[in-house]
């Protein structure tokens, strides 16, 4: 009995030690930096709120409790001081990511998400610049809108009778978007979701960061108990990553076979190819091209075939399901707001009298009703609401927040769900969707809205996420009128996030009922 009592009472001791440590010791303890007790002695609290897949309400419920820098964690701090957004998240600014963002490695390898190292980052953001200009994205507009008119006649075939989950959906049209707009190749997902076939890609899409969140939550010595279940759709689950991957390698070998063949060409006949690269010109490069091309500006290394397709795997999974999920939302608002669909149907309609046509990209990236519906559902159901997490680095200058010195090794964060709700900022009605809010845009309102991210390490794809909402509203308002499921409520839509967002119901269902007036 001894035996195991020593043990254990050394183990009491010890976190003792470390608890009085970190309440009252360390560098972050002697700053006084206030927040619950709990949260500071170990990183249980954080853990746990990961957990429950509520981790930014949580946080968003201390700041709100202790005010605008709060430790969080062991080591954590969150803030929402505008001055140090800028400081810790500028385009010039020095501090790298957590090691957070390890858990989304794809295929086992770093892409432009999860780099640490600033260069890095700098190196791999370089191989692809350009791709997702407004520019460039016009290139594409064929292929949305081919994508697009799928989805409407599936809808119009429909004739309101059935309820679809939009999440699904979306999703489905949005994964042949960005093999249409980065591969510059067609999988028909969207088909296959006009036949009621299942997509094990679209799955997979929307599996991974919840299953990667689970992965590394769960104790690592067991990890291989979990892969051990036999349960069939607990391991297509759990390896959505290989699923992307085979994708993701399928794509990356077409583009190669392509990329060779060109190679040949220019070497073989120099008059041939030029003729023949002039066309591939006015195609564009498709992503996969431009890093296959790319060298790195210090050493002149190419980018190595696993590389290219981790890359490629983590555009498929940033660019689909947190537009999807942000659509779903605004599809609820629709639903319930008539007000906001007479308005934005009055802008639309005249300036598409087409019905069986998308729209001028530019065109509809100048219609001010859409873009204000658009910013006010980021803000209030932003695709990854939580903490954007940061590490102060070694060598860090002084630094300090709200009059509180934050050592080198700390980690920071703000979340875009509390700095788009603050009442100083928006007004006394924060919490209510009102798109008029954005006609009388303040500076406030500007710094304090970044659904996005913000500086060096923003989302790449914000020009195509922008390009698809706005064809997805636009479209969709214009030819139906949106009617909820009974079951699609407030409550079934409860904001839960592994990262990025979803609703609690997995699901949100409406009917499409084709617009007659
Ligand atoms: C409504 C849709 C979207 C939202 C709200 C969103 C949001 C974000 C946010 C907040 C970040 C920064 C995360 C951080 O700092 O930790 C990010 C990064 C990123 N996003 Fe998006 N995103 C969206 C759509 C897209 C699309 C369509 C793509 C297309 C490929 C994309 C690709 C990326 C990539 C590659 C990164 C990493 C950027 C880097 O660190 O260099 N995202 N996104």
């Amino acid at each position: 009995m001894i035996l195991f009592l020593i043990p254990a009472l050394l183990l009491v001791a010890a976190f003792a030690v470390k608890a009085i440590y970190h309440l009252y010791l360390s560098p972050l303890a002697r700053q006084g930096i206030p927040g619950p007790w709990y949260a500071a002695v170990s990183d249980l609290w954080s853990t746990t709120q990961q957990l429950s897949l509520r981790q930014f309400r949580g946080v968003d419920a201390l700041l709100k409790k202790y005010g605008p820098v709060v430790r969080i964690g062991k080591n954590k701090v969150v803030f929402l001081d505008v001055q140090a957004l800028k400081t810790v998240y500028g385009v010039t600014a020095k501090f790298d990511k957590s090691d957070f963002y390890q858990r989304f490695l794809t295929n086992h390898n770093q892409h432009s998400f999860t780099f640490i190292d600033a260069k890095d980052h700098a190196n791999r953001k370089r191989s692809y610049a350009g791709h997702y200009s407004v520019t460039n994205l016009a290139r594409y507009a064929p292929k949305i809108e081919r994508v697009l008119l799928q989805m409407v006649d599936g809808l119009l075939k429909n004739g309101g009778k059935s309820t679809f989950d939009v999440m699904s959906l979306y999703r489905h049209l949005l994964v042949d978007n960005i093999f249409n707009v980065a591969f510059d190749t067609d999988v028909g997902i969207m088909e296959r979701w006009t036949r009621n076939e299942f997509s094990p890609l679209d799955q997979a899409v929307t599996d991974f960061p919840k299953a990667q969140t689970m992965i590394e939550l769960f104790p690592r010595p067991l990890t291989f108990l979990l892969f051990s279940i036999p349960h069939a759709r607990l391991q297509s689950f759990l390896r959505s990553d290989v699923i992307l991957c085979e994708a993701a390698t399928g794509i990356f070998k077409k583009a190669l076979a392509e990329f060779e063949s060109s190679k040949a060409i220019e070497s073989s006949d120099d008059e041939k190819a030029d003729s023949e690269n002039a066309g591939r010109e006015v195609d564009g490069k498709s992503l996969i091209r431009r890093m296959l091309e790319f060298k790195m500006p210090d050493t002149g290394r190419r980018m190595t075939d696993l590389e290219i397709i981790s890359e490629a795997q983590s555009h498929l999974i940033a660019g689909s399901e947190t537009t999807s999920t942000t659509m779903s939302y605004a599809t609820f608002e629709l639903s319930r707001r008539p007000d906001v669909v007479f308005r934005l149907r009055q802008e639309i309609d005249s300036a598409i009298p087409d019905l069986r046509t998308m729209g001028d990209l530019t065109m509809l990236q100048n219609l001010p009703y859409l873009n204000a519906v658009i910013k006010e559902v980021l803000r209030l159901y932003p695709a990854i609401p939580g903490p954007l997490l940061r590490s102060v680095p070694a060598h860090a200058p002084d630094f300090t927040i709200g009059g509180y010195h934050i050592p080198p090794g700390t980690t920071l964060a703000t979340q875009c769900t509390t700095l788009h709700r603050q009442k100083e900022v928006w007004g006394e009605d924060a919490d209510e969707f009102r798109p008029e809010r954005w006609f009388e845009e303040t500076e406030a309102m500007r710094t304090n809205f970044i659904p996005y991210g913000l500086g060096a390490r923003m989302c790449s794809g914000w020009n195509l996420a922008n390009v698809m909402l706005r064809v997805l509203l636009s479209t969709l308002t214009r030819n139906f009128d949106i009617i909820a499921a009974p079951e699609t409520t407030q409550s079934s839509l409860y904001v839960l996030e592994s990262f990025a967002s979803f609703p609690l119901a997995l699901q949100a269902k409406f009917r499409f009922i084709p617009r007659t007036e």
